[in-house]
């Protein structure tokens, strides 16, 4: 396999033909990068004549659909296997969920989104190929992580379902006790993102586990609105293929300046989670992202009751009534240029 990668230079392919399943093997290219596949998606780079100080995750395909992230990291894995980008830092991609991105599905059982930080192994739920991935892509992330002594980045590109007043934000996952570092929404700002939400909750997302449980600086990454393979405008990424090929090809962070004014900060307010099945939303399903409501309007209807905005300027992120009872069916957040950053 790892010959035919080193040859056709397209892990993209080579994943979707083998979805559940490559067997270990590793290589060079050259003699300056090592190359380890770890399994259908998973491919693990290693600068071999510099040393490196960062180990940088990135993942996209965590939703089958959401195939911008996919084509674009994609490229960059050809570029590095073409030798045309020379790593000087430990880099992994991973491709999360193959099957869906073969059905062009969300997800095929479960929202693997949903299923980190240990919540694949709850049980009294019944285990599924997404729950089975979930551990194991935890269990990747913590041995590309554990070696230690370098900085930890993971990055899980995503798109949005629905188009967005914001083209590309990010999501930083909630941590109490250490305000995100200007630095990382810099770095992101770069890379074309012009909006972040603080999280304001534990939740079992990927980049929540990395954050958590290996203090990596990690994101979830929206760019853009989701496309079929093929579909894509890559060149609305350029900023953002710009930015990570600098972080992995150059031997310190990009020292870059906070501009303040060039973003805007939003603290999630809170989490509307679906409770019953009639749960429904008072808006249209076209309605961007990041629409604002006035105080009291009525933003979703469930168990026959009205629920609405508590603030002037509440706006709705990520809606979708279609999630199981019990989930998060929207995020409400609320612009607030007093968030404390590092
Ligand atoms: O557009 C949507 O409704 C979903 C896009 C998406 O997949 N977003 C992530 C955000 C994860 C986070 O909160 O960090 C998700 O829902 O998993
Ligand atoms: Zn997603």
């Amino acid at each position: 396999m790892l010959q035919q990668l080193l040859q056709q230079a397209n892990f993209l392919e080579l994943t979707l033909a083998n979805p559940a399943f490559m067997a270990e093997e590793r290589a060079a290219i050259a003699d300056h990068t090592g190359v380890e596949l770890w399994d259908t998606g998973v491919l693990v780079f290693t600068p071999l004549q510099t040393v490196p100080t960062e180990d940088i995750v990135l993942s996209s395909g965590i939703h089958g659909n959401e195939t911008a992230p996919i084509e674009l990291c994609n490229q960059l894995i050809h570029d590095i296997l073409q030798q045309k980008i020379v790593l000087q830092q430990r880099l992994m991609f991973i491709f999360g969920n193959p099957p869906a991105m073969i059905e062009g599905t969300r997800f095929v059982t479960e929202n693997l989104n949903r299923l980190f930080n240990g919540e694949y192994a709850n049980p009294s739920v019944a285990t599924n190929e997404e729950r089975q991935r979930a551990a194991k892509l935890e269990s990747y992330v913590q041995r590309f992580f554990q070696s230690g002594g370098r900085s930890r980045f993971h990055y899980d590109l995503h798109t949005a379902i629905r188009r967005s007043h914001h083209q590309r934000f990010a999501i930083c996952p909630f941590r109490p006790e250490k305000p995100h570092l200007k630095q990382q929404l810099a770095f992101l700002n770069a890379a074309g993102v012009d909006a972040f939400l603080m999280h304001h909750e534990a939740t079992t997302t990927f980049s929540y586990a990395s954050s958590v449980k290996y203090q990596a600086e990690a994101f979830t990454v929206e760019l853009g609105k989701v496309m079929p393979f093929g579909q894509n405008d890559l060149s609305q990424l350029a900023a953002t293929r710009e930015m990570l090929i600098r972080v992995i090809s150059e031997s310190e962070f990009p020292a870059l300046t906070y501009q303040p004014e060039n973003l805007v900060l939003y603290r999630v307010c809170r989490s509307l989670n679906k409770h019953f099945a009639d749960f429904t939303f008072a808006f249209s399903n076209d309605l961007p992202n990041f629409t604002q409501f006035a105080k009291g309007e009525v933003l979703a209807y469930e168990n026959n009751q009205p629920i609405t905005a508590e603030y002037a300027g509440e706006a709705i992120v990520f809606p979708n009534a279609q999630v199981p009872i019990g989930q998060r069916a929207a995020l409400c957040v609320i612009a607030d240029d007093a968030i404390t950053l590092a």
